[in-house]
């Protein structure tokens, strides 16, 4: 088998590599995987924290983190993030970006309609709103997992979904090919498949089985009764009995609870009052099912065009998660909303868990929750409609009558009724009728097999104690009796699109993408000051004549029915650019700290510093000068600090009469390109008073950058993310460089 890996971070996942030798390919564990979490907390940088898990080796923080000597805090909780673009060799790239931005539960959406397919599919076809779920797509994202939880030093759970009229068959595929969680829960089929109702749970307690067996961690599928409900925060007693429903099921067939996951949603949004629902029904589902465990999922019932709006509301559902515990956090990517999901949005619904887990960790050591007040008496109230609801289920004959009978989801706050539940005949849906009942002496040489499956005499005779053993074992102890089927339609499979893809991934052709090497998709924001009918009409033509292909408006806020309209609209650019083109600048190597230290003290380096003109902006140049963050007075640097607004010529004078070595200035306010003005001036006037070779000159500001030394006349100019060793290192290299 050829080796893939060990990734390096500054390699592109090869693709073709992962892809070789498949068949040989085979999981180096099955069974899920939780975080490591020291009952000690964790300490990083200045800080402890509570509620976090260790860190990885390898991850991209926050952009903020730049501030906390770049910690990555990573919370207790498995993190999910679902990737499925309909074309897998692109996604094991996303997964990569993904698992650097601290996601360790990896979700695969199957594509469009998989679930009335009656069969496995093999090959890599393409998929459409989600992947084909196939055993060489599953393989390649497992392999490439390898890897990547290598390069980040954290396990990942490779995750997808059992359902429809092969769900038995691919919960044997997901057991064979390490598959490490999967959504199963028969009333998914029922409700949104229209599978039917018997067939369903025959397949369930067969998958059930296979999946236990493989210790895969099960998460049901209530929560697609809050997306599909009219007003999803009116369903939750429905919830949970759907909850119940599904772990009675599971521990029936034989479930481990522990792999048992109740998939909750928190069902309202904003502008309703979000709390005041989803706090008392998120501890009402505690209190009843403790024994299992949670996957909190984001909202996406009221999910919008608004990538703001989807972040907002997916940081209170993070941080009812924190409230009242949960073992798994899932994040809904913010553009769900508008499209199918993008690269970058896996990453911004990665950070906003990160980033409230770290902003709220330790609440629960600050706050308590007071469940003597209406939060209790709520979720009692919801407790008890879910009681009664179940109960009618039961005296209406039971769950198969109260399915036919509409019972589910309704949109009507139970027992109110509106009447539009999904009622499913008995007799109907796809696979009905197609339930054969064994018989006594029915056998099968396989494991994991749920019901009766007696050995026969002749068998026993010969020693066979289990039934796999009849053929020496089955697939799911015997991986090399796996029959793997490569690619079935050449034409539509990965390799014809890893040719197409081949300029943009290895061949130095450069195109942005969103979803798919070399797609060219660009987004566009805009205030267009119009309505908003002719603001979506004006975006569309603009990016026609910008020369965008497929224009697209994804989003139209209005700002004022008449003075503007906030539109985002997307298109594809046609050309590329070669990398081999691009003039990339020199990265400073900067000296050693040590040697620094040394140079600073023998020299008795001294600088004065300031904001200059009519700027009062301090925080960026007191972060280069004191110690606290790294600022020049770390290495050695004495300073003196004029403060803000300070005239140019104050600044010269004050270094002269200091005798200082350097002059450096902070200029944050661009307006008419005041702070390119004030650069330049300061070189002028220590020309003037004849001082320019006894001075070196250094400005910083967010609008400054590398390149606008030369231009001013200074000797070293910084923008954004600068740290004092650098401005230590410039002076010294400029001082050095007159001697
Ligand atoms: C219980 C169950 N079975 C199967 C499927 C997959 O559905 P098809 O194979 O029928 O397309 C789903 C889908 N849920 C979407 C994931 C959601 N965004 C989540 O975070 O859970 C499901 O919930």
């Amino acid at each position: 088998m050829t080796t893939f890996g060990p990734l390096e971070p500054n390699s592109k996942l090869d693709v073709e590599n992962l892809l070789s030798d498949l068949e040989n390919y085979r999981p180096r564990r099955k069974g899920w995987t939780w975080r490591d979490v020291p009952a000690e907390g964790v300490d990083m940088g200045p800080f402890h924290f509570h509620d976090m898990s260790a860190p990885l080796k390898n991850s991209i923080g926050l952009p903020a983190s730049e501030y906390f000597e770049h910690i990555d805090p990573q919370p207790k909780c498995v993190v999910t993030t679902e990737i499925a673009s309909g074309r897998f060799e692109d996604d094991v790239r996303r997964m990569r970006m993904a698992a650097w931005h601290g996601a360790d539960h990896l979700m695969v959406i199957r594509t469009t309609g998989q679930s009335h397919i009656d069969g496995l599919l093999e090959g890599t076809p393409e998929g459409i709103g989600g992947v084909p779920i196939t055993r060489k797509q599953i393989r390649a994202s497992r392999k490439a997992c390898d890897a990547i939880e290598d390069e980040v030093g954290r396990p990942i759970n490779f995750h997808s979904y059992v359902s429809g009229v092969a769900g038995p068959e691919v919960a044997v595929l997901f057991a064979e090919e390490g598959i490490n969680g999967a959504h199963q829960d028969p009333q998914y089929n029922v409700l949104y498949r229209n599978v039917n109702m018997y067939r369903s749970y025959v397949d369930a307690a067969e998958a059930k089985k296979v999946m236990t067996g493989a210790q895969i961690f099960q998460i049901d599928g209530a929560h697609n009764a809050n997306a599909t409900a009219k007003a999803g925060w009116l369903v939750m007693p429905e919830l949970m009995v759907q909850h119940g429903i599904n772990t009675a099921f599971s521990v029936q067939v034989g479930m481990d609870p522990d792999l048992i996951g109740l998939s909750t949603v928190p069902p309202n949004s904003p502008p309703a009052p979000k709390l005041w629902y989803d706090l008392p029904y998120a501890l009402a589902l505690r209190d009843f099912f403790s024994d299992y465990k949670f996957r909190a999922q984001q909202n996406t019932r009221y999910i919008e065009a608004s990538i703001e709006e989807a972040v907002r509301t997916h940081t209170i559902d993070t941080m009812i998660s924190m409230l009242v515990g949960s073992d798994i956090q899932s994040t809904i990517t913010p553009d769900e909303g508008r499209n199918v999901p993008w690269h970058y949005n896996n990453v911004r619904g990665l950070q906003t868990v990160k980033q409230t887990w770290a902003g709220l960790d330790g609440i629960n050591e600050l706050l308590k929750l007071d469940k003597d007040g209406p939060l209790g008496e709520m979720a009692h109230d919801i407790k008890v409609r879910s009681v009664v609801f179940l109960e009618e289920a039961i005296a209406s004959g039971g769950y198969f009558a109260a399915v036919e009978a509409g019972f589910f989801v309704d949109s009507a706050r139970y027992p109110e009724r509106i009447g539009d539940g999904i009622a499913r005949a008995g007799d109907g849906g796809v696979g009905a009728g197609t339930i054969v009942e064994r018989d006594e002496d029915y056998f099968a040489p396989v494991s994991s097999h749920f019901g009766h499956n007696t050995i026969p005499a002749w068998l026993a005779e010969k020693g066979v104690e289990r039934p796999e053993d009849a053929i020496d074992g089955d697939t799911l102890s015997h991986p090399e009796k796996i029959v793997y089927i490569d690619e079935l339609d050449p034409s539509d499979s990965v390799d014809a699109r890893l040719e197409k893809t081949l300029p943009f991934r290895k061949g130095g052709k450069i195109k942005p993408e969103v979803e798919w090497a070399g797609d060219g998709v660009v987004l566009v924001q805009i205030f267009v000051p119009e309505n908003i009918e002719i603001a979506e009409v004006y975006a569309t033509e603009m990016a026609a004549k910008m020369g965008l292909s497929d224009a697209e408006v994804v989003n139209l806020e209005p700002m004022h029915p008449s003075e503007g309209t906030f539109v985002e609209v997307k298109g594809k650019i046609g050309f590329s650019i070669d990398r081999d083109s691009l003039h990339i600048p020199e990265k400073e190597v900067l000296l050693p700290e040590d040697e620094l230290r040394e140079e600073v003290k023998a020299r008795g380096l001294r600088v004065v510093a300031g904001t200059v003109g009519e700027d009062e902006h301090s925080v960026g140049l007191r972060e280069i000068l004191d110690i606290k963050h790294g600022g020049i007075e770390k290495y050695g640097v004495k300073y003196d600090y004029l403060g803000t607004s300070v005239p140019l010529t104050k600044l010269v004078d004050a270094a002269i009469e200091t005798g200082a070595q350097a002059i450096l200035i902070s200029t944050i306010i661009s307006h008419n390109d005041v702070h390119r003005t004030m650069m330049k001036r300061l070189h002028e006037l220590t020309v003037e008073k004849g001082v320019r070779d006894k001075l070196v000159l250094v400005a910083g500001g967010t609008q400054v950058n590398r390149d606008m030394a030369d231009e001013t006349g200074l000797d070293a100019t910084f923008g954004r993310g600068t740290k004092g060793i650098m401005v230590v290192d410039a002076m010294v290299k400029a001082l050095r460089g007159r001697e």
